[in-house]
């Protein structure tokens, strides 16, 4: 499926803005367009997804049974993507040495700086970039402690972006190495 020419401003991993020429087409209501106007399924929830694909065909597809959610082992949408991501650098964070020798903590800048912009919900790598850009806000690598702080507010500026309540980041470690004090994960 694809909604070509969309004449709506849509970016690129370059960086670069494209815009369409031809008559602008709304792309339907919570799908993100890639670059060449197709429906971006890692930037966009399966919710608005599967209705695009319902209202595209007229039908849902293989409609042995009502489906409100697709099956588990579908292609991910933006928050299965977010949820996956989020538990491997939280992870990261959580087995990160104390004491970071140089060596790795250029490897993490490393990453940190290709994955800003490997990810593949462009939308929210562009804003994630845009965001590590400002004077403070770059990856803080010496130690498991400053890594996982930084993590932890990373995380907090999407949340507050996408309207949901920040989490207490003096709980993080918690949340992604000890388990909960009142011992649910032991
Ligand atoms: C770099 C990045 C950028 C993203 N940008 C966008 C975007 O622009 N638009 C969009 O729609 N989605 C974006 N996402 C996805 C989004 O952040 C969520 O992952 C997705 O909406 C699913 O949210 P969730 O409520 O299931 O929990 P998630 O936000 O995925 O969190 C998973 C778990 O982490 C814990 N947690 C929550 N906040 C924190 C925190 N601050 N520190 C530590 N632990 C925490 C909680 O226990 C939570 O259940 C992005 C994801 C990443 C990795």
């Amino acid at each position: 499926m694809s909604f070509p020419s969309s004449g709506l401003v849509s970016s690129s991993r370059d960086d670069t803005v494209t815009r369409h020429d031809a008559p602008p087409k709304q792309p339907p209501p919570g799908v993100v367009l890639d670059k060449d106007g197709k429906p971006c399924r890692t930037c966009t929830s399966s919710a608005a997804w599967m209705a695009m694909m319902k209202s595209s065909t007229g039908k849902t597809t293989k409609p042995v049974v009502p489906i409100t959610t697709p099956a588990s082992d579908c292609p991910p949408d933006v928050e299965e993507l977010g949820r996956s991501t989020w538990t491997l650098l939280h992870s990261i964070a959580a087995t990160y040495p104390e004491n970071a020798p140089p060596e790795t903590q250029s490897i993490t800048k490393q990453f940190i700086s290709t994955f800003s912009k490997l990810y593949p919900c462009w939308v929210c790598a562009d804003d994630f970039r845009a965001w590590m850009a400002k004077p403070g806000n770059e990856p803080k690598v010496k130690g498991q402690e400053e890594l996982g702080q930084w993590m932890c507010q990373a995380h907090n500026v999407v949340n507050v972006k996408l309207g949901k309540p920040e989490f207490n980041c003096n709980l993080w470690k918690q949340r992604w190495k000890d388990g909960w004090d009142d011992g649910r994960c032991d």
